[in-house]
């Protein structure tokens, strides 16, 4: 069964208070310091050779007015080429974790954040980097996303329309993870303006020509923009479409716990594309299919995502969301 009729409409239209008044412009200051993190997961080897090659030939992001410094976050977990040695780096740097109060032996990921944010933050304070790009890749079928924190930021807003405009016709989706209670505390969180570069599909450990040029694409725009915006380029005020998340959806479970059905084959690889009620989402080995129920048309994202098997998540439900930003200049 299933309608899978394609046809979404946007849920609705969010404006962010800088949208009240379009005729003024943001201005805000010289963009100093950008890192690039690698290896935050040390089985999405995109991002980790991507850095690591930057580590030796630093003139390929060189941009004249900022310092741009490539750097490998969990170089224990890109030696063993897992996700991570005792806890996921990229869901600790809340100020508990990262404050360093915690008793007994120390995971080895935690200890790791505080070393991050003492090189990169601290978290919060004004000495933090101006912008860290975080290179993911996931085994979901995204394309190239980034990864937004906050829907209020213009600078993030602007810099996210620059690349997206620049990587076209490759598409380029924009994720906003700002609903509470699916937001997770970030490795790039400790920047002024984080944002999450996620390219897929990539199976984990395996690194394919095509994801990683797109990634470095990606990387390259993000530069440009920061460099244009230092040399005085005025951005005009605009709209972004976003996906912003909802919830999280986990598979169908037995008492164990262990999978009681799998991804339906219609919502494989079906990342962005409307989901509407009636649409199947998972298939028991007995063949048995279960439906969406919901009463609005969702975006799912991160289908299958295999380092998501642990953290109980078969996709995300995201909904169409347009964000405004304010004129930007220097
Ligand atoms: C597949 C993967 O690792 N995705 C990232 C997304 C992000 O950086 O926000 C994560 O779960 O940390
Ligand atoms: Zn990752």
């Amino acid at each position: 069964m299933g309608i899978n009729s394609r046809t979404g409409k946007d849920l609705c239209v969010h404006f962010t208070a800088a949208a009240v008044n379009m005729a003024t412009s943001s201005s805000h200051s010289a963009v100093r310091r950008v890192a690039i993190f690698g290896g935050t997961h040390g089985n999405e080897l995109s991002g980790v050779l991507l850095v690591k090659h930057w580590l030796k030939h630093g003139e390929e992001i060189a941009r004249r007015s900022m310092e741009v410094r490539p750097f490998i976050t969990n170089p224990k977990a890109v030696e063993k080429c897992v996700r991570y040695i005792d806890t996921d780096l990229n869901r600790v740097f809340d100020n508990q974790s990262l404050s360093g109060d915690q008793k007994g032996k120390v995971p080895y990921e935690i200890e790791q954040a505080r070393k991050i944010n003492s090189l990169f933050g601290p978290k919060g304070s004004k000495n933090g980097y101006d912008v860290i790009l975080d290179l993911h890749n996931t085994t979901a079928h995204m394309g190239a996303t980034l990864i937004l924190e906050n829907s209020r930021d213009d600078f993030t807003i602007q810099m996210c329309k620059y690349i997206q405009t620049s990587m076209a016709p490759e598409s380029c989706a924009v994720l906003l993870i700002e609903h509470p209670g699916v937001k997770y505390a970030t490795t790039r969180s400790i920047a002024k303006h984080p944002i999450g570069i996620e390219v897929g599909p990539q199976p984990q450990g395996v690194v394919r020509a095509d994801i990683l040029r797109t990634m470095k694409n990606v990387v390259n725009y993000a530069l440009d923009f920061m460099q244009y915006f230092n040399e005085g380029t005025e951005f005009p005020p605009c709209s972004l479409e976003v996906y912003r998340v909802l919830e999280k959806i986990d598979y169908p479970r037995n008492e164990s716990g262990d999978l009681g059905a799998i991804i339906h084959p219609s919502l494989q690889d079906q990342d962005w594309k409307p989901l509407n009620p009636g649409d199947p989402m998972f298939i028991t080995m007995d063949g048995e299919v279960t439906c969406y129920e919901g009463e609005n048309t969702v975006y799912p994202t991160f289908v299958n995502e295999a380092a998501y098997y642990e953290k109980n998540q078969a996709f995300a439900k995201t909904e169409k969301v347009t964000l405004m930003a304010q004129a930007l200049r220097l």
